[in-house]
């Protein structure tokens, strides 16, 4: 992510202004109840835009996915990718527009409800705790089912041990997954960054959302890490069913493992469809060329 944080109060007074908005602007809150109705729709987007200061970073952003989908979203540096599952994530809150997320309908997403609302996520930059072992940072992915009490862990009473007990499961469970058995104990700050990455996937999928958003998960990896991690995201998907939205600047590895793809460029949606429709299409080609070729590496011919 670039730029400066805006302050709290600015954050409270845009969705002042968002809920406002929201109102006045029916159409897209019936296209959003006809998509968010349907049960093939995970994730629907209508009207989203945020700015920050003088920067637009998201402007009228529609943007629909569907069960079993994975849902690239590209875009030149800068484009608004991050802000985008900022605002699904409800990290940030759009000053414009509404999202669904499996039919319920908010102008702001309330982030602590996110793991019961089926959705993880993970960073651009690692947000792993270095100093717990592999097997402990997996399971902080499911703190959000405990029920019993601090006491009730404590005293070791039995809802607590089986509690206890389903996360150790579940841990294992996607360790084996991910072929992590090796390094389940070692301490994450000693994993190289391709292994870091893989366990803060994990983190997410031990939570079993209904949809992963992945924030740049291959990012300064080596081709082979990368190949294995496109392995991954898509058992996820094939085998735990999962929707998966995905901000790559890989443009090959987009390509080859998404269903659709939605092209971000100043803010702005230019282009949504299969990866070879994307790459046919010419505004999209001169949104990669205007960041002169080559710059992030990324050529979407
Ligand atoms: N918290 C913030 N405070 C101020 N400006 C922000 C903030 N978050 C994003 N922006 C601005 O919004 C615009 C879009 O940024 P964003 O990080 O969403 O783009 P991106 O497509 O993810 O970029 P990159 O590929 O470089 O990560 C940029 O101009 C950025 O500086």
């Amino acid at each position: 992510m670039i730029g400066a944080s805006l302050g709290a109060a600015a954050y409270e007074r845009a969705s002042e202004i968002s809920a406002i908005l929201a109102v006045a602007n029916p159409v897209g809150d019936r296209r959003l109840a006809r998509l968010s109705s349907r049960p093939d729709v995970v994730l629907a987007l209508s009207g989203i835009g945020i700015s920050f200061g003088g920067v637009k970073a998201l402007s009228d952003v529609d943007l629909e996915v569907e069960v079993g989908e994975i849902r690239a979203v590209i875009g030149p540096n800068g484009a608004g990718k991050s802000s985008l599952i900022n605002i699904i994530s409800g990290l940030y809150h759009a000053d414009r527009g509404r999202i669904a997320i499996g039919g319920q309908s908010f102008s702001r997403v309330p982030a602590s409800r996110l793991a019961r609302l089926g959705v993880a996520r993970t960073f651009q930059n690692l947000a792993l705790f270095g100093g717990l072992s592999v097997r402990n940072n997996i399971a902080c992915g499911r703190v959000h089912t405990r029920r019993a009490s601090f006491v009730e862990h404590i005293a070791g009473l039995p809802r607590a041990r089986s509690e206890d007990a389903g996360i150790a499961e579940k841990t294992d469970q996607i360790v084996a997954f991910l072929h992590l058995e090796s390094v389940a104990d070692r301490l994450v700050a000693t994993l190289p960054y391709g292994l870091q990455k893989r366990v803060e996937l994990a983190r997410a999928l031990v939570a079993e959302p209904k949809l992963l958003l992945l924030d740049e998960p291959m990012a300064g990896m080596t081709a082979t890490e990368k190949a294995e991690m496109a392995g991954f995201v898509r058992a996820a998907r094939d085998r735990h069913g999962v929707t998966i939205i995905l901000i790559e600047h890989d443009i090959g590895v987009v390509m080859g493992l998404s269903d659709r793809v939605a092209v971000l460029d100043y803010g702005r949606k230019i282009a949504d469809g299969t990866p070879a429709e994307v790459r046919a299409d010419p505004a999209v080609i001169r949104a990669y060329i205007g960041t002169a070729e080559g710059e992030n590496g990324e050529d979407i011919r």
